[in-house]
Formats: C-alpha cells, structure tokens, sequence
C-alpha cells in the first residue's frame, strides 16, 4: 500500500475559519470517498487575528487576514486555503486561484440585539455596535439618529459587549451564525433591501497554486456553479471600484433561471450619500455587468466621494 501525504488545508484559527474548513474538508471527503485522515487542518495565524486593539482600517485593507495563508500556499506548506470570499481581496498573487465555491450559505445580515426586534424598533440615540464601514454607513444612512461604536472581535466577544451594555444592537453575517450554530442569537434578518450585503458575504471559497492540477480536480467536485456565477458579478463590481476597507460597498447577485440580478451600492461612511443601481442580464454575463454597474455608480458619484481620509 502507498502512503500518501495529508491534503493539507489552510485555514485561520478562528471558530469560523474552522467551521469552514471543516465543511470543505467533509465535502471533499464525501465527493471522493477519502478518509478524515487523508487530511491535515493547519492553522495560520494572520496580521489581522494578531493585531486586536486597533480598527481595522488603521491597519489596512483586505489582505490583512489572508497574506500570511498565501504565502504557506506559495511556499507548499499548505495544498489548499478556505477563506470567507467576503475578506478576499479581488485580485489573487500571481502562481495562486480561487475557482472552487462552495454551495452559498444565507447572505443576509442579522439583527443581533437583547431589547429590540430590529432596526426600525430602536429608539431615539440609541448606540449600535459595529466595526463594519459598509453597515454603519448603511444603518447611518436609514437613521442617522443613532450612535455608532466600534465593536471588533469575534462574535464571542461582540455578545459580551452587548450583554455589558457597550451597545443594544450589533449585526453579523446571517452566514457565520449559521456556519457557528449560533443562529439563535439573530433576531431576524435583515432583507436585502434594507441593508445590502457585502460582495460575497456568505460565501466560501477555496484557493490553490495555478499549477496543482492534483486539487484543481479534487477541488472540482465540490464546486457550486451558481456560487460561482453570482461572486464572479459581485467581484467584478467590487473589483472596477477598487474596493478598499475604506470604501463603504455592497453588491448582491441573485439567479432566477438563467437571469442574473446584480444590485450595488457605494455610500459616503457618515450615510449622507448613497448611489445604487442594478443590473439585469444572463447568467454568464456577470463580470460585465459588475464592471458596467460600478462604472455607472462611479459616473454618478460627485468628484469628492472616493476620498474619504
Ligand atoms: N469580516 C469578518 C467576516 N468575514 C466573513 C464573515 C461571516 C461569514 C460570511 O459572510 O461568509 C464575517 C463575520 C461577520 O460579518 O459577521
């Protein structure tokens, strides 16, 4: 009998990074009947996980959970990464893929909250916990009355504060509750609609080096094409915007048949400004439209609406 080496996959330490990583290795071992064995969990620890006291954006931008995990892919350390496509920047490093999606989870936010049911049920002022640019400038922008505060951490730690009292309200990723089996903390979720969610928000995907045609067919079989169609428009959109941390963005694109539906929105971070549009096509045709939808939102922003600093 020949030994082979573990497929060995690379994930942050996170409880989510690990829910994910266990997700994508049961699925892998499903689709090709290997044992737990054949595969190895490697925890990477990123400069974002190392650096806690400090908002993200001062740090920098995407990447920032990532570039540690790439560069043990590149140096053959790990066979495969599982990130959240939410955090992944557009642009991979060169020799490195992204082209396995799993099955998206449910992209909406929660509304996390003790006293309230949900955002229109907040009184007056009241503080609302979020490090998140996109959902502060959202929520700021739906009711400015309310005090927005800093709330990093796992999602562990954001319970905490709220059962403190550091705030009444926070939201998650509908996606990393269920992902945790916390769903029981959402008060509801919120719709689309009402809050749009950030590109790729609820979807997994896997990273390889371009030239491991060994994972790349592994990799294929746990592959979801509708996951793929729809993050492909959402990153195009993200991508034509150069989506930075310090950009509030959301993007959602949704199948119906052979349709494809692309909604964006781009906000000033205080919510005094927010230009969306949409773009309907055929399936296929995502990149593009997320390429022709940015530009639009870009055409229609004042001159001003990129520097924020
Ligand atoms: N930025 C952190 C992050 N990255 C992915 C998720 C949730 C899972 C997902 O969207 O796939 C979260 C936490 C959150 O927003 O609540």
């Amino acid at each position: 009998m020949t030994q082979t080496q573990p497929i060995r996959i690379g994930t942050r330490g996170s409880a989510l990074a690990l829910a994910q990583a266990h997700e994508t290795r049961d699925r892998l071992a499903a689709a090709h009947s290997l044992p737990a064995d054949a595969f190895e969990i490697v925890v990477i620890k990123t400069t974002g996980d190392r650096v806690l006291d400090r908002p993200l954006k001062e740090i920098g931008g995407k990447g920032l959970f990532t570039r540690e995990i790439e560069d043990a892919l590149l140096s053959v350390q790990i066979d495969i990464a599982v990130h959240s496509m939410k955090d992944m920047p557009t642009v991979q490093p060169e020799g490195l893929v992204i082209d396995c999606y799993l099955p998206r989870e449910d992209v909406r936010d929660a509304f996390v909250s003790g006293a309230y049911a949900g955002i229109s049920e907040l009184p007056q002022g009241a503080v609302v916990g979020s490090s998140s640019l996109r959902r502060r400038a959202q929520l700021a922008a739906r009711r400015p009355d309310l005090t927005l505060v800093e709330f990093r951490g796992n999602v562990q730690t954001r319970l905490k504060k709220l059962e403190e009292g550091v705030a009444v309200a926070t939201f998650l990723a509908m996606a990393g509750l269920s992902r945790l089996d916390m769903l029981h903390v959402a008060r509801g979720a919120v719709s689309p609609d009402e809050m749009l969610p950030a590109v790729a928000q609820g979807c997994i995907g896997v990273e390889r080096r371009g030239d491991d045609a060994r994972m790349a067919g592994l990799l294929a079989a746990i592959g979801d094409g509708d996951s793929a169609l729809r993050v492909a428009a959402e990153r195009a959109f993200l991508a034509r915007l150069d989506g930075s941390c310090q950009t509030p963005i959301a993007g959602l694109a949704e199948l119906d048949g052979g349709r494809l539906r692309l909604r964006g929105e781009i906000l000033r971070p205080d919510g005094s400004a927010v230009i969306a549009g949409e773009r309907i096509g055929p399936a296929g045709d995502g990149p593009a439209m997320g390429t022709d939808l940015a530009e639009e939102l870009r055409g229609r922003a004042p001159s001003d609406f990129f520097d924020w600093s």
